[in-house]
């Protein structure tokens, strides 16, 4: 079997083997060791430090009994048996990088393919790496860094390409798509997420507008092997403030699917046209075959950061529901003929200037941290937020490698007295929770489910915490030292089930909420472990 056919499927449960565990990024597994009765007794197994007080966001991925998960600054290999580490190389980038990061020294995982693994790094580079040794096998420049570039993605290797995405869509860039060679680290193909005046959408950019278009791609797409798909979330328009760029701004906020070989966009679909609130799309485009009205019905769902959850049909991109998940007042709703959301004068609003508070706010109603399928409960389990923000606009000039948003960042947030987040069981179809777990601090992690009927999630305030997939009920909590922004994972090896996350406070809650209640959460970055007590 290559690591590519054992990727396809969650029948797998023995590695852990793509971002999103399984191309169609459900986080789901069919183990059931840990379940609603034994959690109670999950211990921690070891403890791996990263010597590194960033946030740790990155997934480990899990191949023939060892672990790869990575920092900003170094690739490891640990040992599941002993916690030992295996090996270690370090990342070097230039001291002036985190300068054009907008959102934390971060780094998301790597891919891994025949051997070899793959990750990117904060001065946009993509690099291979030789599983057994750490060593480097190759490395490629994907942008220049003094541009306003960076890279946090953990690359996606589908039908034999290693395709990654790019950040830096708030210093005036333009977002693409990269596919290289796995063997030998060529570029195969990129495609642009901001067509050219002559490209098909590049009418929906004035004048030379599309060149500082944004529309980064930070986040893994996913893969249907069936369909020789690939799908991958568009970020926002540059910059924030939409009367510079007038237009639908194709393909900011939007999902593209794509062929994995080429690169060329087989259909695209926009949620947010046109967007002055930073709704962006990168987050995780989930593959789900289920049952629509008696029929099978091949979806692609998004809880978008504009506060709508998407249901589409992923062979062709129609629309098949799209309903409210949190407080949303930009829109009423989304057209089901046009597929466009009907907006409110805060929209109006606030493409004229004028002060708004929106809900959700610009850090969205969900933001990246990815969501769990559970297709056994039907539910999508996802950390949400529940506060709107003030926005307001303001004029902006370009000014290579700098900030280009156009936006008033004085009192930005709008917070009521309830909590400020929630991981909910939403139902796809109707974007109503069948239970809500609520939280003062928001959660900002992955979310993992399983057949064992146990959602895993971590807390900015640093508990690692096991809910019913029914009822929401907290079974469990374990206190990992710094908060978790990491992405739990599970699988089974020698007749253990595991669950493994990364712990290590930091992101983009904490730089921009100015939620003061964060300050006694301890930075310091590491792996934990964890299985039933035997
Ligand atoms: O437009 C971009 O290029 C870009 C990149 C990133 C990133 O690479 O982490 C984030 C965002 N935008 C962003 O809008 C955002 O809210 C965000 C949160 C985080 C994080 O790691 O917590 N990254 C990013």
């Amino acid at each position: 079997q290559t690591t590519e056919q054992l990727v396809k499927g969650v029948t797998d449960t023995s590695n852990v083997l793509n971002y999103g565990m399984g191309y169609n990024l459900q986080r789901f597994s069919t183990l059931k060791q840990i379940n609603k009765d034994t959690v109670k007794n999950l211990v921690p197994v070891w403890n791996y430090s990263f010597n590194d007080d960033r946030s740790e966001e990155s997934q480990p991925i899990v191949y023939q009994g060892v672990i790869y998960v990575t920092t900003h600054n170094a690739t490891m290999a640990v040992d599941v048996k002993t916690g030992k580490q295996i090996w270690k190389s370090k990342i070097e980038y230039p001291a002036e990088t985190p300068r054009i990061v907008c959102c934390g020294i971060i780094n998301r995982g790597v891919a891994i393919h025949e051997g070899k693994l793959f990750r990117t790094t904060l001065d946009a580079n993509v690099i291979a790496i030789d599983a057994k040794t750490g060593k480097e096998l190759w490395r490629q420049k994907a942008a220049d860094i003094k541009e306003g570039y960076s890279m946090t993605v953990a690359p996606l290797v589908a039908d034999g390409v290693v395709i990654t995405g790019i950040s830096g869509a708030e210093f005036g860039t333009r977002g693409f798509i990269d596919g290289w060679d796995p063997a030998t680290g060529k570029h195969v193909w990129r495609t642009h997420s901001i067509p050219s005046p002559d490209e098909p959408g590049g009418d929906t950019w004035k004048g030379d507008t599309w060149k500082l278009g944004g529309g980064s791609t930070w986040i893994t797409g996913s893969y249907d092997p069936e369909l020789n798909t690939v799908y991958w979330g568009i970020g926002n328009p540059g910059p924030f403030n939409s009367a510079v760029r007038p237009g639908d701004n194709l393909y900011t906020c939007s999902v593209l699917a794509m062929d994995p070989k080429t690169g060329k966009i087989k259909w695209h679909y926009q949620f947010s046209p046109n967007n002055p609130f930073d709704y962006d799309a990168v987050a995780e485009m989930v593959l789900a075959d289920v049952n629509i009205e008696g029929k099978p019905t091949k979806t692609l769902m998004n809880a978008n950061r504009n506060g709508f959850f998407y249901v589409l049909d992923r062979t062709n991109g129609k629309l098949l529901a799209a309903n409210p998940y949190v407080k949303v007042n930009w829109a009423t709703g989304i057209d089901m003929k046009t597929g466009r959301p009907i907006e409110t004068d805060v929209s109006k609003d606030a493409r004229e200037g004028k002060k708004v508070t929106v809900y959700p706010s610009i850090l969205g109603g969900k933001n990246w941290e990815p969501m769990s399928f559970n297709p056994q409960t039907g539910l999508a389990y996802a950390n949400t937020l529940a506060f709107g923000g003030r926005y307001k606009t303001e004029p902006v000039t370009f000014k290579q490698g700098e900030w280009y948003l156009g936006m008033d960042l004085t009192d930005l947030w709008e917070y009521g007295d309830g909590p400020r987040g929630h991981l909910k069981a939403i139902d796809p179809m109707t974007g109503k929770s069948k239970w809500e777990a609520p939280s003062d601090i928001p959660r900002f992690s992955g979310v993992l489910s399983t057949a064992g009927g146990v959602v895993f999630s971590g807390a900015l305030t640093g508990e690692f915490e096991a809910f019913d997939a029914d009822t929401g009920k907290k079974l469990w909590q374990f206190q990992t030292g710094s908060g978790i922004e990491g992405q739990p994972v599970t699988w089974q090896q020698d007749g253990v089930q595991y669950v493994a996350v990364t712990s290590g406070y930091g992101g983009v809650y904490s730089l921009f909420s100015g939620d003061e209640r964060l300050a006694q959460v301890p930075p310091g970055g590491s792996l934990w472990l964890f299985a039933v007590k035997q």
